[in-house]
């Protein structure tokens, strides 16, 4: 007896591969062999049923054909639901650089957890392709090479800290894998490592302690610099810069901040000014970075914007190395234009033992410290550790780096629109014929809700995911669908349409039309010649509610067959025996018309794929101009 059965894991998933093994541990089958439909459940969590061999393209919509080792003591089978518990094998989680240990227990109860520091690059490559997911800090590259040696296999990479320099974001996106942050936890360690190095330096402190520890008692030598009524600018006013703000404001320091990004209401709101570039540098006696490492701010402190700054200026970076350019730090301290510098960070990690800067006399320097108490890192491990988990499991992360992240409340109403949006691609893709090929899709968004409130990249995403799968082998998830959609020249434009009424549920329709292409189905091409193909949502299930100009109403289930013919009596009776002859079995049917008697659109849902001779038959039917099977 043959099975069929549906899973969750279809257009959430963020898997880049489909499972190549599920094991099913729970089954329910409705029979119709009376009357009345009866249903029966069975648990197979003793031997749950394993299905192999599935290959990317088995993955829903269509469903797949699996053989059960249990005898169903009806004949015909109309509907099977199974659940599943997902991979029959835990997932990997490779953890190459160290991470808390309440992180560590976590990532423990979802998957097979592999600590391996200090490995080379080499190494690295080499382990990746047994991975769904690596965690890493600061001190690994995750490069191209790490994705192409994962050969499909990694799905997430997190990053257990803020700054995702380290990750080539481009690389990850290409190979659709998730790359998630844990963006808050060290926040306060930072900004205080950044006031305790700023302290330090002022005072000299670690100069100060080797003198003594080596044997000197120097108290002219290290007199020091007061905090209170100087100016700090701080750059980068974000979640750790406008932490050092409020702490500086707290030593009496008077705060100045230079962040393009930033809202000056949230800068006023703690008493700090926000100013130009220019501004902070020449008025600052101290200068504190809080800005990512990017292309725009690479070596933003260089000779030319040292020589902006107020003689004999003190500066702290515990932002990313490379946003100084270190040589040209050396040539302002040894110029007297920087009187001192405090370091956590620096280009090259470690920096080489003879390095100018971390040996100069006016300079402190601290390995990259200040993500590391142990507060910060138990917070952080375990930060990783849910986004982690929960991008295995296919949920949609909060932190995610590389794909929009989309809050739980937003997910759970998108939902059904998430897989109408899926099925109208793979529909409108499979309507397309006679090699024109797929350039420009416009999508239309009919919805009573202010344009603010529908965000619509995840419906973009499963849009693409529907055109492109059925055409290809790329599999497309939410973090490549707009990298794949480019790199294939597909031109995705998306219209609002503002209905009036209550904005109840999100949307109305979405409408996916292929534009200039030809159609081996004429009747789903609109009057200005595109495939166009119309959906909505009902009760909670996705329907297809216009092809072309022809109204129908269909749910999104299974496969369909759509045939335009004469509208005339009978005609449903002898498509439907046709199908009943052949044990397909009907989900729904519905047929639109242009005026009675005239030409119509038959949409019928079946659950079954039709044998050739079958389809040949429904062609056969005097009155049927056309008709094309298309799969869910
Ligand atoms: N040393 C450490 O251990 C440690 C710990 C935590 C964070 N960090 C680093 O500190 C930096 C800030 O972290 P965060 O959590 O505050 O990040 P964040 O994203 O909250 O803040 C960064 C801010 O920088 C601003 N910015 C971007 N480009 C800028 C530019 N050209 N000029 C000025 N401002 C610009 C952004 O608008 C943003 O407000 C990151 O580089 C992070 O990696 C280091
Ligand atoms: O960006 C960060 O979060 C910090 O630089 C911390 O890096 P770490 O995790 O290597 O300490």
């Amino acid at each position: 007896m043959d099975l069929w059965y549906t899973t969750e894991l279809r257009s959430l998933s963020l898997c880049n591969q489909p499972p190549t093994s599920l094991h099913l541990h729970h089954y329910t089958v409705t029979m119709s062999s009376t009357a009345a439909a009866v249903t029966y459940s069975a648990k197979l969590a003793v031997n749950p049923l394993r299905i192999s061999s599935l290959s990317s393209r088995s993955v829903l919509p269509s469903a797949i054909s699996v053989r059960s080792r249990r005898d169903i003591p009806h004949k015909r089978l109309i509907l099977v639901t199974c659940t599943t518990t997902g991979d029959g094998a835990k997932p990997t989680v490779l953890v190459a650089e160290k991470l808390g240990e309440a992180g560590v227990q976590l990532l423990e109860k979802f998957a097979n957890v592999d600590c391996s520091y200090n490995l080379t690059p080499e190494e690295l490559n080499t382990k990746i392709s047994l991975c769904d997911a690596l965690i890493v800090r600061s001190a690994t590259k995750v490069g191209r090479e790490v994705f192409e040696s994962s050969r499909g296999r990694l799905k997430v990479v997190g990053r257990a800290g803020v700054g995702i320099d380290n990750v080539d974001l481009s690389a990850a996106t290409e190979f659709g894998c998730l790359v998630v942050n844990a963006p808050t936890a060290n926040t306060i360690a930072a900004a205080e490592h950044g006031i305790a190095l700023l302290a330090a330096m002022a005072r000299n402190v670690a100069q100060a302690d080797a003198s003594v520890k080596a044997g000197e008692w120097k108290r002219n030598k290290y007199v020091g610099v007061s905090l209170v009524g100087k100016t700090l600018a701080v750059m980068g006013f974000g979640k750790v810069g406008s932490e050092v703000a409020r702490r500086a404001k707290g030593l009496g320091m008077r705060v100045i901040a230079h962040d393009p990004y930033a809202p000056a209401d949230r800068a006023h709101a703690i008493g700090v000014d926000l100013v130009s570039f220019d501004e902070a540098l020449s008025t600052a006696d101290f200068i504190s970075l809080h800005m990512p490492l990017t292309p725009a701010t690479s070596k933003m402190l260089n000779d030319e914007t040292f020589a902006k700054m107020k003689k004999g200026v003190r500066i702290v970076n515990v932002a990313r190395g490379g946003v100084i350019d270190e040589d040209a730090l050396v040539r302002a301290l040894d110029a007297g234009i920087v009187a001192q510098a405090a370091l956590d960070v620096f280009t090259k990690e470690p920096p080489a033992k003879d390095s100018k800067l971390v040996q100069h006399e006016r300079v402190t320097v601290t390995p990259h410290l200040g993500a590391s108490t142990m507060e910060a890192q138990e917070g952080v491990a375990l930060e990783i550790a849910e986004a982690v988990v929960g991008a295995l499991n296919g949920e949609l992360a909060s932190t995610a780096v590389n794909a929009p992240m989309v809050s739980a409340e937003v997910l759970a109403e998108l939902k059904p629109y998430v897989v109408l949006a899926e099925q109208l691609g793979r529909l409108a893709v499979q309507l397309v014929g006679g090699g024109s090929g797929v350039k420009n899709v416009k999508v239309t968004y009919a919805s009573a809700r202010a344009t603010d409130d529908l965000d619509t990249r995840l419906l973009r995403a499963m849009i693409t995911k529907g055109i492109i799968e059925p055409i290809s082998d790329v599999y497309v998830n939410l973090v490549n669908a707009d990298y794949t959609a480019k790199q294939r020249g597909l031109r995705i434009s998306e219209e609002r349409v503002l209905l009036d009424g209550s904005p109840e549920s999100p949307l109305d329709t979405i409408t996916v039309q292929l534009c200039n292409v030809e159609s081996k189905f004429a009747s789903a091409l609109s009057e200005s010649g595109e495939v166009k193909v119309e959906g909505r949502v009902k009760d909670g299930v996705p329907h297809l509610t216009k092809v072309g100009s022809f109204e129908v109403d269909v749910s999104l289930e299974g496969s369909i067959i759509l045939c335009r013919q004469v509208d005339q009596p009978g005609m449903i009776g002898t498509v439907g025996s046709i199908l009943g002859e052949s044990n397909v079995n009907v989900s729904f049917m519905s047929v639109g018309r242009i005026a009675p008697r005239k030409q119509a659109v038959m949409a019928i849902g079946v659950d079954d794929m039709p044998s050739k001779e079958t389809l040949k038959k429904i062609g056969e039917i005097p009155a049927v101009e056309e008709f094309v099977f298309l799969k869910l």
